[in-house]
């Protein structure tokens, strides 16, 4: 006799990315959760006879699409105010890094982080995070870095545990530290990168709200050799790394992650083949940024080719940041990635839920199989392209997070 289940998903047309078959498609599927967990999933005919009797609730999907719960493997959610005029500056020809230099970007936006209290913090984030749930999320990463002082840093890290709490959903904190260089530091860059490693980053692990350490290894950011020192304190707290690399030139930035065994090297528009070749070795994932692309009109795509050629795992985020990418859907950031990088849609949405399960550590989630988290999105389409193809708009029906439908809780 089948167990009682919880819940009873039939007639849906699964993508469980579990395989290499396309999106992992079981058409005229049947998927089952019981305590917060996917029990069993697969053809309905397959189904235990006793099954539909014996499940708590069972509903007929009607050939709706399911897949795993989309994950959020980048983003810098918690900030205080916004910087819609330099995106009005950028229209009228400033660069990025026009601005950056000219003390705007990123320590602007440290400013207003440093004045808003821990509540405010939090009330300004939280309307982000819902739209990403809004669109699909069940998980995201969140990352520091506009504090750029211990105690900034700190509020950041708490405000972004708070979401996950407030949300009933799993956040992962990184550590972002090296972001920019603080004002105050700005003629001493050796002083401000020991602050980091040898003050912030431990005080701040020890207080558990740490989950991996991030850099901005960049012109305008980080040097390698910096970003380095970071990455070895990381290791001695046992921490993973993962980082900006790539972004606006190549500083062979990906190499350098994929030595620690990173686990994801990010934006990468000017990746070389030598880092190609270093992060298969390594098994780190390339998350790509369609969004930073998007808003800052850069023009050099990717190496998506190289990607696929050497096997290198493909991760797409929304990078949500008020400066380069504030983009507040992770499907619109799947579709991007397809209409602007040339992803295939079972790319893109492979890109979305395992492969970003993996650029943050979590292998519990990411795909429909026995075992899994039973994170999961139900979409009105009935096709996973549609996924990628529809451009905005609202085609989620319903989600389950941790096994609970969010369908009674949504309005
Ligand atoms: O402009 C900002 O506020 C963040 C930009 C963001 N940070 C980074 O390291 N790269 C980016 O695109
Ligand atoms: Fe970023």
């Amino acid at each position: 006799m089948t167990q009682r289940w919880d819940h009873l998903l039939i007639n849906a047309t699964l993508a469980t990315f579990a395989g290499d078959a396309p999106y992992g498609l079981i058409e005229r599927g049947a998927i089952a959760m019981h305590e917060g967990h996917i029990a069993w999933v697969g053809a309905q005919d397959d189904l235990p006879g006793d099954a539909l009797a014996l499940a708590s609730h069972v509903e007929d999907l009607g050939g709706a699409v399911v897949t795993p719960g989309l994950i959020d493997c980048h983003t810098h959610l918690v900030f205080g105010g916004n910087r819609a005029h330099e995106f009005d500056l950028r229209l009228n020809g400033a660069s990025y890094e026009d601005i950056a230099r000219a003390g705007g970007g990123i320590v602007s936006t440290v400013k207003a982080t440093r004045e808003a209290s821990e509540d405010e913090l939090f009330v300004q984030a939280l309307p982000r995070a819902h739209a990403l749930l809004a669109d699909g999320v069940t998980a995201l990463e969140i990352k520091s870095g506009y504090g750029l002082d211990k105690e900034t840093e700190r509020r950041m890290l708490r405000v972004a545990r708070r979401i996950g709490n407030a949300l009933g959903i799993t956040v992962r904190t990184s550590f972002l530290g090296l972001h920019a260089l603080p004002p105050e530091y700005r003629e001493n860059r050796t002083a401000y990168v020991s602050l980091v490693c040898d003050e912030m980053l431990p005080a701040l692990a020890a207080e558990g709200l740490v989950d991996a350490v991030d850099a901005f290894c960049e012109n305008i950011g980080f040097t390698p050799e910096e970003t380095r020192r970071v990455f070895d304190r990381a290791t001695e707290l046992g921490l993973p790394v993962k980082l900006h690399a790539e972004q606006l030139s190549d500083l062979d930035g990906a190499a350098l992650v994929a030595r620690y065994r990173g686990l994801s090297a990010d934006h990468l528009e000017y990746l070389s083949d030598s880092g190609i070749r270093a992060m298969a070795a390594a098994g780190t994932v390339a998350v790509l940024l369609p969004g930073a692309f998007y808003a800052l009109r850069e023009t050099e795509l990717p190496p998506i080719a190289g990607l696929r050629e050497h096997g290198v795992a493909m991760a797409i985020a929304t990078d949500c940041n008020p400066g380069t990418s504030p983009l507040l859907s992770l499907r619109l950031a799947a579709g991007m990635a397809c209409t602007l990088f040339r992803l295939t849609p079972e790319e893109a949405l492979r890109g979305v839920t395992v492969h970003a399960a993996r650029a943050l550590g979590l292998s519990d989630r990411g795909t429909l199989q026995a075992g899994q988290r039973a994170d999961l999105d139900v979409w009105n389409v009935k096709q996973p392209a549609e996924l990628c193809y529809w451009i905005g708009g609202q085609v989620l029906r319903n989600v389950f997070i941790g096994g609970h439908s969010q369908a009674e809780v949504r309005p």
